[in-house]
């Protein structure tokens, strides 16, 4: 199996001929896989290089600057740094191999910034701002994409994200034993699927990001980071409440993070550390993330109940804390 890489030029310069091409062509392999690989998306290069470059910034203070934005334990979403094994799928991973995330929400709770003494100048938090608008105006060309290729009535989906309630992250996954690793029982991040509606990811070199092969559900495809001097690679996925609006027509896609494919044959040794940015695409929390009509029919009625996002987020933190 190989994860299509699609030109998202075709559709945001295209003639209207590439758009519905480009829709198609992202419908088929978010339908097949739950997942696709995306250059062309409009993000500049410069900015995802900053991006990840913050991550290291960041992630490089020691724990006690970390811990002095830390995470109040407490219902999700999270706000500010989460340590190892504090995740949402903590509950799954070992405590000692989960990467650090540090979590940027527009909604209710006020964000938790490191202070300019510890990382110096506004960069960080500008371009942490910078990136979630333009990783959001992203999620909503891609929305408007699948509201192409699945036939539905502009807006249908686009609605339902405004205004922006998407959640950005940074995660760090420290250098770990290659043997611990090679055992089986912990994993950088255990196969799961992510609440929103899409998820953008963006990865170092390092590797390790796997997705579940659906034909073959105990393989993990490796999905590989781009060539360093190429265009910019953005992974997108389909999440859970993209699965719940369109009636189980297009399925998350279940992902997990191991060992890269080029250290699998090493039997000591480490695994170096790994840096990643995701941006999970999140539906406004006073809207419906019930099925849309357009996917019940009496031959497939609806598999979902009808609740707003907020509720569904509730939903889902009850069964994970
Ligand atoms: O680090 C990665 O590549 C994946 C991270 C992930 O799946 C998540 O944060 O939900
Ligand atoms: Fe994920």
């Amino acid at each position: 199996m190989e994860l299509p890489l699609l030109n998202m030029s075709a559709f945001r310069h295209g003639k209207e001929m590439e758009s519905i091409q480009f829709s198609h062509r992202l419908l088929q392999s978010f339908t097949d896989h739950g997942f696709v690989k995306l250059i062309n998306h409009g993000l500049p290069k410069e900015t995802v290089k900053a991006y990840m470059k913050a991550a290291e910034h960041f992630f490089k203070l020691p724990t006690e600057t970390k811990m002095k934005i830390a995470n109040k334990k407490g219902p999700w979403p999270q706000r500010g740094f989460s340590w190892a094994g504090a995740g949402q799928t903590s509950k799954l991973m070992n405590e000692n191999l989960v990467g650090e995330s540090w979590d940027e929400l527009k909604d209710a709770r006020p964000n938790r910034w490191p202070s300019e003494d510890d990382l110096p100048g506004k960069q960080f938090r500008t371009l942490m701002e910078k990136c979630y608008d333009v990783f959001q105006a992203t999620c909503i060309q891609l929305m408007e994409a699948m509201e192409l290729g699945l036939k539905l009535p502009k807006g249908a989906l686009v609605e339902r994200c405004k205004p922006a309630s998407s959640e950005l992250r940074l995660n760090h996954y420290p250098e770990t034993d290659l043997q611990i690793l090679a055992k089986g029982k912990t994993k950088r991040t255990w196969p799961h699927t992510d609440f929103g509606i899409i998820t953008l990811l963006f990865q170092d070199q390092v590797g390790g990001l796997g997705l579940q092969d659906r034909r073959n559900p105990q393989t993990f495809v490796p999905v590989l980071p781009g060539p360093v001097d190429g265009p910019t690679e953005m992974v997108v996925n389909i999440s859970n409440t993209f699965q719940r609006c369109t009636n189980d027509v297009v399925r998350a896609g279940v992902h997990q993070v191991s060992v890269p494919v080029a250290l699998k044959e090493k039997k000591t040794g480490f695994c170096p550390e790994r840096y990643s940015g995701v941006f999970f695409f999140k539906a406004y929390r006073t809207t419906s993330v019930g099925p849309l009509t357009h996917f019940i029919s009496d031959k497939s009625p609806a598999v979902y109940e009808e609740i707003n996002a907020l509720q569904y987020q509730q939903k889902m933190t009850g069964v994970l804390y």
